[in-house]
């Protein structure tokens, strides 16, 4: 559980008008559950690049526990990034023919972070997300199933953040409810910090704190657990 501070952030790119955002001060506190809604274009995906450290800042900082994450080397951001947050696209971001396994393996051996503790914590992660076979291939499976092996590999390696975009908007209404109640349920459960990004009413109800991005700004006040 780390806590999230943005601090007179802005990001822009050429040829636009007005920053893709720009956000004076935003606090989360560690362990809370946090809806990030807004528009098309209205920046969402370039706040999780910079809270995930993919996109650089013109101005400002994204402190995560006190870090400025632009502070560190690219080296060093990628391990933080791959110790610290776990990742949900809306696309899966899968390797076909690797297994379910492998799938959920890769990040962390890619950062020789993996041992057989973590390939205990693997298969465990398949079974509580409903997926019995470890070993099939994910170009098999069904989009709701690809999306649960994508949730189990973001939690692999106990990230203190679960950050997902758009976690349900390409599942079917009954998949995209489980792939809900899995990301929510397991955050609370693994006490990450937890940022959803999406459009879906379901997923968005659940959360208690919520804020709605316009133009790049934050357009509603965040709830009192947030402020
Ligand atoms: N690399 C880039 N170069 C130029 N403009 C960009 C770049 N990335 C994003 N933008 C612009 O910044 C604005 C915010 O984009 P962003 O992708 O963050 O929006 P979004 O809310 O995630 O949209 P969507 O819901 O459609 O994915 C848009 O106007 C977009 O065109």
């Amino acid at each position: 559980m780390i806590d999230l501070a943005i601090e007179a952030t802005e990001v822009t790119f050429p040829g636009l008008a007005t920053p893709a955002l720009s956000i004076d001060s935003f606090r989360l506190p560690a362990g809370v559950h946090l809806a990030v809604t807004g528009a098309s274009g209205s920046g969402k995906s370039t706040l999780v690049n910079i809270l995930t450290g993919l996109e650089r800042l013109n101005k400002g900082a994204v402190r995560w526990d006190g870090t400025d994450i632009a502070s560190l080397s690219e080296s060093r951001r990628d391990r933080w990034r791959g110790e610290t947050v776990g990742l949900v696209m809306q696309d899966f971001h899968l390797f076909e023919g690797l297994s379910a396994l492998d799938n959920i393996l890769l990040p962390a051996r890619l950062a020789r972070a993996a041992n057989s503790e973590t390939t205990k914590r693997g298969r465990e992660l398949l079974d509580i997300v409903g997926l019995s076979r470890p070993e099939q291939k994910v170009e098999t499976m069904s989009r709701g199933e690809m999306q649960r092996v994508a949730v189990a590999r973001a939690l692999v390696r106990k990230p203190a953040v679960i950050i997902a975009d758009e976690p349900t908007a390409s599942l079917d209404s009954v998949s995209g409810a489980q792939v809900a109640e899995l990301i929510v349920t397991l955050a609370e459960r693994e006490k990450s910090t937890l940022i959803v990004v999406s459009h879906d009413p379901a997923l968005i109800g659940r959360f208690d704190n919520r804020i709605r991005l316009v133009g790049g700004r934050i357009a509603a006040e965040p709830s009192e657990a947030a402020a």
